[in-house]
């Protein structure tokens, strides 16, 4: 029978993260799917879920300070319920107290550990008892931040060399907040204006984006996007207001040849598509087959003609049959700048990934090259911000290829159709752009245009 308690389906999908590795978004689907919840139990099931895999690391310090084992020699299941507990109690203001504990005792009895449920009471009623915030956390500065905000040590610590003390604690609240959903507007086919009215005639409150003239932000969760006004017609995409800047970078131009040589699942194809306005052809590549069939179907519902596809492992195509006028590489990364999107994201990647991935996005990079036309555009991007997959990959290739060059954003770049130009004011002095979340409100983004030193376009 489907499971109508919202705790026990949080425990259940907690459970198989913790046994099977799960991606939290996929036990999530699974184990909401397969129960039977109101939509405001759903809701709870969703925050506990998320809530827990991402402060996984400050409730385990707080099990430590206050059971009598060590947090290894707990039973795992216990581990779990202490986590749902103790994250109500500190995270959550709608759930009295004495209900969070009267639920997670329960929780316990029912899943048999009827004979620790003492123990789960006193764990409880101890955190409830502790003047101040019972977390007790260590000097040095960036193991007290990850403590706190629940990060690995060596992510805060890379943040604390780009952005000193201050800033990484903005930045560590930023990505513990739910993610901002943005929609791109298809202008191919429709005005913001439009979009905008439509959604507001339905209820919906929206605002425009300050650096995307394409952009719309939901100010309210919403339910299935599916559902929402347009998205049958393909007026508009799902995408971040800073993925829709590297769409702006690229400005390809009506008429040209562009590759986008990462491209599933095509949200950037097909933002490319518009703003060339479905003239000209764009080559959409990924090593991904059923990623790459997600950008077929979406080009077919933003009614975009102009995209072709090719699957393949970029490493090992000789030689691209055209040569692009533009040449995107949104390369595979680490995340670290859409963590919170993904909760489980921190935990999953480690310095030794970092440098794997590096390895990759160079050598992506330099074959990517190789397929730009003599003058023409090469954009790199990357959803992280770390400087190993940033900045040092983009140093290494120009180390090595002294042909090429970065170009800044102009302040009149050409946006057909488009204004105010929306990069300008984002760009460096390096003539990178780097997106940080806490200071721009949107995902972390790295975005650099380059040119070989021959005839510019
Ligand atoms: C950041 S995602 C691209 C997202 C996409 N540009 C978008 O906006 O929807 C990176 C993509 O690179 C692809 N990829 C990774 N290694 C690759 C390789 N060696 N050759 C081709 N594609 C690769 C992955 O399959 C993944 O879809």
């Amino acid at each position: 029978m489907p499971n109508s308690n919202p705790r026990q389906v949080a425990f259940a999908i907690l459970k198989e993260i913790d046994r099977r590795d799960t991606y939290t978004d996929v036990a999530l689907n699974r184990g909401l799917s397969g129960a039977k919840l109101a939509r405001v139990d759903r809701g709870l099931v969703t925050e506990l879920v998320y809530g827990v895999v991402r402060r996984r690391r400050s409730l385990d310090a707080l099990i430590g300070q206050f059971a009598r084992k060590p947090i290894e020699e707990q039973p795992a299941d216990l581990r779990l319920i202490f986590h749902l507990g103790l994250y109500q109690l500190r995270y959550l203001d709608q759930i009295p107290a004495p209900a969070v504990v009267h639920t997670t005792v329960e929780l316990a009895k029912n899943n048999g550990l009827r004979g620790l449920s003492g123990v789960v009471n006193g764990v409880l009623r101890q955190y409830m008892r502790s003047p101040g915030d019972p977390l007790k956390l260590p000097d040095p500065v960036a193991q007290r931040l990850a403590m706190l905000h629940s990060y690995p040590d060596w992510i805060v610590e890379k943040w604390l060399t780009q952005l000193g003390e201050t800033e990484t604690q903005q930045l560590c609240e930023w990505f513990n907040r739910p993610p901002t959903l943005d929609l791109r507007v298809n202008i191919h086919k429709v005005s913001v204006a439009e979009v905008e009215t439509a959604f507001q005639e339905a209820g919906i409150s929206v605002e425009r984006l300050p650096y995307s003239p394409q952009g719309l932000r939901l100010l309210k969760k919403v339910g299935a996007v599916q559902q929402l006004p347009g998205f049958e017609q393909g007026w508009w995409s799902i995408q971040d207001g800073s993925a829709q800047l590297v769409g702006y970078l690229v400005d390809p131009q009506p008429g040209e040849v562009v590759i986008d040589a990462c491209a599933a699942p095509g949200g950037k194809t097909t933002h490319l598509a518009e703003l060339m306005g479905d003239r000209g052809t764009i080559w959409g590549c990924d090593r991904q087959h059923s990623r790459l069939k997600k950008a077929i179907q979406n080009a077919q519902r933003l009614d975009l003609h102009s995209i072709k596809t090719l699957v393949a492992d970029l490493r090992e195509i000789g030689d691209f049959s055209v040569k692009g006028d533009r040449v995107l590489v949104d390369a595979p990364c680490s995340g670290l700048g859409t963590l919170h999107r993904h909760a489980d994201a921190r935990w999953r990647q480690s310095p030794e990934s970092i440098e794997q991935l590096s390895v990759l996005q160079q050598e992506l990079l330099e074959k990517a090259a190789s397929w730009v036309k003599p003058g023409g555009i090469l954009v790199y991007s990357t959803c992280t911000l770390d400087p190993q997959e940033n900045e040092q990959v983009i140093g290494r290739f120009l180390d090595q290829n002294p042909q090429w060059r970065i170009v800044p954003v102009r302040s009149r770049q050409r946006c057909p159709a488009l204004s105010p130009e929306p990069l300008a004011p984002l760009s460096t002095p390096e003539g990178w752009i780097k997106i940080w979340p806490h200071r721009h409100q949107m995902d972390g983004f790295f975005m650099v245009r380059l040119q070989s030193s021959q005839e510019s376009i």
